[in-house]
């Protein structure tokens, strides 16, 4: 109810209103809301803003460029930047991908050479293709970078390190001596976030802005590791198990809240032709599309907080030195970020697509979430990278379990027992155990399948990474397919587990089927080529999907209305809680800022001559035009 955290209309702001606007509102939000003492901005107050804010600034400030000081800094260096950080006295951002690469690491050009003499490091692109490109916050707002960089000790290479780099003056805000930066322009969204470029050249750091706590370089140039140098790529693994929740699970409930709540008041066509016009909810089709997307919402939820859950177990295993449950986490939090992005990405258009004319207005607040949640296909690893990174974990795993007995996420690998489904009727498909084991059975056959045809192809003399290369697409599916039994597991046991009324229970087990086989239907080939589904039993799947589409409509809206967003943070005038489209739409149209004057004098200018020849030829003065 504070009018300074109420949004203005975005849509009928300019990019840089929006920008100022969106930071204005973040830090009123976290200087002024927030208790001073205690919070941190990667603590648990974060969820709420992300959740109360529809554009905020310093997402890579607080999401990335913080946590990395926690996890790449020595105690003193942590004591140094992380309270100038939480406070935003420094703003900062993580400035990894360049012009030239992203998803290549070690293809990355920036360096970082140690000048021995004056205990520095020198910054340096050396060419254009080196130069920071895409880092949130960097454009006009970051004060300090942390670089990652390779690092160059007497001519020798020894890979990517972090470093605290300062951009700009803390008095003046300008760029400091070597350094060019500057926004890189129109994006698809983020039109809030200024995501920059950065050149450096020969700019000078302090040793000590080496985050050392894996790695460090004496004064005199002695390089020592400290630890397992696969922890300098633990950033990403946090930030791709965070991203989950902020920018999949909640940017897709809000999506189906305002389609489903549009689906249930716009009245369009007949079913009976005797009856009045029907809610568009009521058409099989319109629950077709948007009841799964309101099924993956819950089920992604509930896998996202598996995997933080993972997460935080490791990140304590890791403090005592055990990084042993690194690779599994990596493969899982690089598929669960691409797969449900993948998903989540898809849905939401699914469901604008399903509002007609007016989920392509700005208005129903749906191009907005549709644009943002693409971004997560791409950064924080691109997908194609991730699913070939789960991908190869899940291969080796496949090897290990013919000798030894898999535990964790690739348990099913090693389960040599009779899948076979028994399912006679469409109500034994909706069975949770059956379709957990439908989903175990049908990975664990990808994964064999691509590693069967590797191995084939090498025994027949083609080399490993041409095989590798050659198989990518079936290595793809057999990582979507190990994530989705993954969600489909961990889901079933989450909501079995849960303590709750026996109808919230009921609604819950309904909307994991109805992801389970929304998922079959829409992989059924894969069902059938596995021999884990006959085809007789495919039709079942579908019956059963469609069964469960018809029992959770009548509770569809209150569904959503269970994510209880406020109108404000949905900005839609579709999704409004009392329903009243039409007028909001009126209201957002007139708003617009075309139409301040009756007459856009602008654009009237060119048109004037032509409309007076028209006026003059209707009222019988003008001559008849050549045509
Ligand atoms: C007010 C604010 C309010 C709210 C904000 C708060 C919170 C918000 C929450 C989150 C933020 C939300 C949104 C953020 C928005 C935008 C953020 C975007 C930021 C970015 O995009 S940062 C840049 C991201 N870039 C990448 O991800 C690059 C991807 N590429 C790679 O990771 C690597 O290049 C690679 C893995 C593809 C290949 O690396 P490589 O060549 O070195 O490795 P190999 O493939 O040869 O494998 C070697 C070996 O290493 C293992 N490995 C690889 N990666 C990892 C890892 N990450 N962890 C552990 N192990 C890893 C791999 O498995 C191999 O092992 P093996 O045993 O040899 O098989
Ligand atoms: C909104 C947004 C915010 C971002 N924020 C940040 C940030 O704060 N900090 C930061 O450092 N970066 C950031 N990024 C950059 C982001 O991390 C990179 O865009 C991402 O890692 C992909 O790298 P790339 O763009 O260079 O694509 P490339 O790596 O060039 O990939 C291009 C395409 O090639 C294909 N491809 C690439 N490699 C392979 C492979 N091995 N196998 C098969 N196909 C492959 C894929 O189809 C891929 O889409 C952001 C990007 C966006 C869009």
């Amino acid at each position: 109810n504070d009018t300074s955290m109420q949004h203005r209309n975005l849509n009928h702001m300019t990019r840089e209103e929006r920008f100022s606007e969106a930071m204005r509102r973040t830090l009123y939000a976290l200087k002024v809301l927030l208790p001073r003492e205690g919070w941190t901005p990667v603590g648990p107050e974060m969820k709420y803003l992300a959740r109360a804010i529809k554009e905020f600034t310093f997402i890579i400030h607080a999401g990335v460029f913080i946590p990395c000081i926690m996890s790449y800094g020595t105690n003193e260096q942590i004591a140094k930047w992380f309270p100038l950080a939480a406070d935003f006295r420094i703003i900062g951002t993580y400035a990894q991908t360049e012009l030239g690469h992203g998803s290549f690491l070690r293809g990355l050009e920036t360096i970082a050479t140690y000048d021995r003499a004056n205990q520095e490091f020198i910054i340096n692109c050396p060419k254009i293709t080196a130069m920071k490109w895409w880092p949130g916050d960097m454009g006009k707002s970051a004060n300090h970078v942390l670089l990652m960089a390779e690092l160059v000790i007497d001519g020798k290479k020894y890979g990517m390190h972090g470093f605290m780099v300062q951009i700009r003056d803390l008095t003046t805000h300008e760029p400091l001596p070597g350094v060019t930066v500057g926004d890189i322009g129109a994006k698809l969204s983020f039109e809030s976030v200024d995501n920059g470029f950065l050149y450096l050249q020969n700019v000078r750091i302090p040793r000590e802005n080496l985050l050392s706590k894996l790695s460090e370089v004496h004064p005199d140039g002695t390089y020592i590791k400290k630890g397992n140098q696969r922890l300098m790529y633990g950033s990403m693994v946090r930030v791709r198990v965070n991203l989950i929740a902020h920018e999949i699970v909640m940017p897709l409930a809000k999506a189906c809240t305002i389609a489903v709540r549009y689906s249930a008041v716009r009245r369009q066509g007949l079913i009976n032709p005797s009856k009045e016009e029907v809610p568009v909810l009521d058409y099989v089709a319109q629950q077709h599309k948007l009841l799964p997307q309101v099924a993956t919402v819950f089920m992604a939820h509930f896998a996202a907080k598996q995997l933080v859950k993972m997460h935080h177990d490791y990140s304590l295993e890791v403090e005592k030195g055990n990084t042993s449950q690194l690779p599994e986490l990596h493969a899982l939090s690089a598929g669960m970020k691409a797969c449900l992005s993948e998903q989540g990405a898809a849905g939401a258009e699914i469901v604008r697509r399903a509002c007609g004319g007016h989920g392509y207005s700005c208005g129903s607040g749906l191009p907005f979430i549709v644009n943002r949640m693409l971004a997560t296909c791409t950064y924080e690893g691109e997908n194609t990278v991730m699913q070939l990174q789960c991908a190869r974990y899940l291969i080796k795993c496949a090897d290990q379990a013919k000798k030894d007995k898999l535990t964790g996420s690739v348990w099913y690998l090693s389960d040599f027992s009779n899948m076979s489904c028994t399912a006679q009727t469409f109500g034994d498909l909706q069975e949770p155990s059956v379709l957990v084991k439908l989903h175990e059975r049908r990975a664990k056959c990808a994964v064999q399948h691509a590693g069967k045809k590797m191995q084939n192809m090498v025994k027949n003399g083609t080399p490993a990474h041409d095989a590798w290369n050659m198989m990518a697409t079936l290595l793809i599916n057999a990582a979507r397919a190990h994530i989705m039994q993954y969600v489909v597991g961990t889901s079933v046991t989450y909501i079995s587990e849960l303590s709750c009324s026996a109808s919230l229970k009921k609604i819950l087990t309904q909307l994991c089927a109805l992801y389970a086989l929304h998922n079959i239907n829409s992989n059924c080939g894969d069902f059938v080529k596995f021999g884990c589904l006959t085809s007789a039993q495919c039709d079942l799947a579908q019956e059963a999907e469609f069964n469960l589409l018809k029992q959770l409509r009548p509770d569809a809206v209150g569904i959503v209305d269970s994510f209880d967003f406020t109108d404000d943070i949905l900005q839609s005038c579709l999704g409004a809680y009392d329903g009243n489209v039409y007028e909001r739409l009126f209201e957002w149209a007139k708003q617009a800022p075309m139409n301040k004057t009756e007459v856009h004098q602008d654009s009237y200018q060119y048109l004037q001559p032509y409309l007076h020849e028209g006026r003059d030829v209707l009222e019988g003065r003008g001559r008849n035009s050549k045509l």
